[in-house]
């Protein structure tokens, strides 16, 4: 493609040919090939404006900046008013626009937005529709998976992923919508036909200044959205995204009066059944993954269901049959109490994963959990506080420490639980800690393992290493582990 043409609708000033063939564009050096657009983006660890020369040297003869560069001989530079945005507008117009030929679903909130996804993604396919996903677990077409990096890609990956996706028949796609990705332009240029919101609560505030803030990154999405916006009227920042929507509105909740609604909600340890209301339509739904928040869930899946004309019924057959990794999932353990892994990284997580337990009628509630590092550090004495409120028993380990101390990553979440009575030990081995859970439960008990859900690696410093918390727990119980 000529780089005028995939500079179509971009404000700019070119400095030399404008008229070179492009071959590929890229935002990182390392990956720039013969002929190819190098898009130089001001970043938080590094500027892609020093890697201009490395780039030239693989092979860029064009270069996209938001700064003045340096002139190099035989190069196309092309001065923008801001590269990231400018990046998306790229990547549609190289892959052609993608999104246009597709029915897109965006999916955001502070938490559901992968268990959404799977929800659409098993009720469209029940339609016998392709459909592909995008997000935090993988990406999908159809049955096919393509390992994802991020829960949104950067622009230009993602655009390319769609365009794929156009050529192998997909119809529709469902995606999460991180607030990093709307924050940093990774979704400009997406076509949603419809948008969701799940929820709003503590996350993220390492990257966003306040709640406000951050809830307002997450209404941008409703201001994209052509044909619906699919809210969650329960939670509190429901209008929020309400007055930021262009679309018809449709609610859903369990609380307040919704144009969709849950009643007669019984919960298990096995799954959670319910019935649904859309105006004078009614249908029993039946999930097998419990918890009061996989019916809000299953809300947001039906009513963009509904709205697109599938019938409860189907609905029905398709949310019978839905598990998500790593999300309330049972680990056989052929022992007399219960393992399961769930992904709960925020306070509001853990609450809402102990309160799904609370009607269930089992020995102690133990709860094995740590924190992100290099994520939001104030969530951490909130997680200890809520995990100490609920549970009879805690174990206080490390999530992906990254590049933080992880024991001083426990002292802040200790912080919080120390203001209940909650009894817990610090065992900042993980794996060591799940060892001790398991060798240390009681007939009865139900043991959470939070925090790292589908991942099946660590990251302590720089380094990933394997760790699939199933295989752990297989491995400690196969040892001897209980008794
Ligand atoms: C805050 C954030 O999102 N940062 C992302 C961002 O990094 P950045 O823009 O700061 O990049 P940088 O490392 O400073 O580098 C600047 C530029 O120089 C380029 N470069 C760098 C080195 C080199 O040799 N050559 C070169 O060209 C880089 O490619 C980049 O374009 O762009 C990078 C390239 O795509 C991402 O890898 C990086 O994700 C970091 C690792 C990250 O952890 N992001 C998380 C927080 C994230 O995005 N999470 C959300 C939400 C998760 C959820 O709750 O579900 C997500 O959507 O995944
Ligand atoms: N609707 C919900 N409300 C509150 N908590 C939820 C909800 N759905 C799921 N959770 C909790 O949050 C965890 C993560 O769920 P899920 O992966 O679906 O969310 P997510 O928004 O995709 O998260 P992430 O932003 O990290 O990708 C679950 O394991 C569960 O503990
Ligand atoms: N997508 C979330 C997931 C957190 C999961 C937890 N295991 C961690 O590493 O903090 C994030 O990047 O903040
Ligand atoms: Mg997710």
């Amino acid at each position: 493609m000529k780089l005028i043409d995939i500079l179509k609708g971009v404000k700019c000033e070119i400095k030399g040919d404008p008229n070179i063939d492009i071959s590929g564009v890229c935002y990182d050096s390392r990956k720039a090939k013969k002929k190819y657009l190098f898009i130089a983006i001001k970043g938080f660890k590094t500027d892609g404006i020093f890697y201009v020369e490395e780039a030239i040297k693989n092979g860029a003869v064009a270069v996209v900046a938001d700064r003045e560069i340096k002139e190099y001989p035989g190069i196309t530079t092309v001065l923008v008013e801001d590269a990231r945005a400018t990046m998306a507008k790229i990547a549609s117009n190289f892959y052609n626009n993608p999104t246009s030929k597709l029915t897109l679903i965006g999916v955001t909130g502070t938490n559901g937005k992968t268990s959404v996804t799977y929800m659409l993604k098993a009720i469209l396919e029940r339609q016998n529709n392709k459909v592909g996903l995008v997000g935090t677990i993988q990406n999908m077409i159809g049955d096919e998976v393509i390992p994802s990096v991020h829960t949104t890609p950067e622009s230009l990956d993602l655009q390319e992923l769609f365009s794929i996706m156009v050529n192998k028949g997909v119809k529709y796609v469902v995606m999460e919508v991180s607030s990093h990705s709307l924050a940093l332009n990774r979704v400009d240029e997406c076509e949603f036909d419809i948008a969701i919101f799940t929820n709003l609560s503590q996350d993220h505030l390492d990257f966003h200044q306040n709640m406000e803030e951050y809830a307002k990154t997450k209404s941008k999405l409703f201001k994209m959205a052509k044909r619906a916006s699919v809210i969650n009227i329960d939670d509190k920042y429901s209008s929020m995204m309400i007055e930021s929507s262009k679309a018809k509105v449709l609610t859903y909740g369990i609380e307040d009066f919704a144009y969709v609604m849950a009643k007669d909600i019984r919960n298990s340890l096995d799954g959670v059944k319910f019935k649904v209301q859309i105006e004078d339509k009614k249908e029993e739904m039946s999930l097998k993954i419990p918890g009061l928040f996989n019916v809000y869930n299953a809300l947001a899946a039906i009513t963009v269901a509904d709205f697109l004309g599938i019938s409860l019924r189907s609905v029905r057959e398709a949310l019978s049959q839905v598990t998500v990794k790593g999300r309330f999932e049972p680990v056989e353990t052929g022992k007399d109490f219960y393992v399961f892994i769930d992904y709960a990284h925020t306070p509001d997580g853990i609450q809402n994963i102990m309160e799904a337990l609370k009607e269930y009628k089992t020995g102690r509630k133990i709860l094995l959990f740590g924190a992100g590092g290099d994520r939001d550090k104030t969530k951490r004495p909130l997680m200890g506080e809520v995990a100490g409120k609920y549970a009879d028993f805690c174990i206080l380990t490390s999530d992906n420490p990254r590049s933080e101390d992880p024991r001083e990553i426990i002292s802040q979440i200790e912080e919080g639980i120390k203001k209940t009575n909650c009894p817990y030990v610090v065992i900042e081995n993980r794996k060591e800690a799940i060892r001790y859970a398991l060798t240390n439960a009681q007939k009865d008990d139900v043991i959470i393992l939070a925090g790292k859900g589908h991942e099946t690696y660590q990251i302590i410093g720089n380094k990933v290493i394997p760790f699939d918390e199933r295989e752990i727990v297989k491995e400690i119980l196969s040892e001897g582990g209980n008794k």
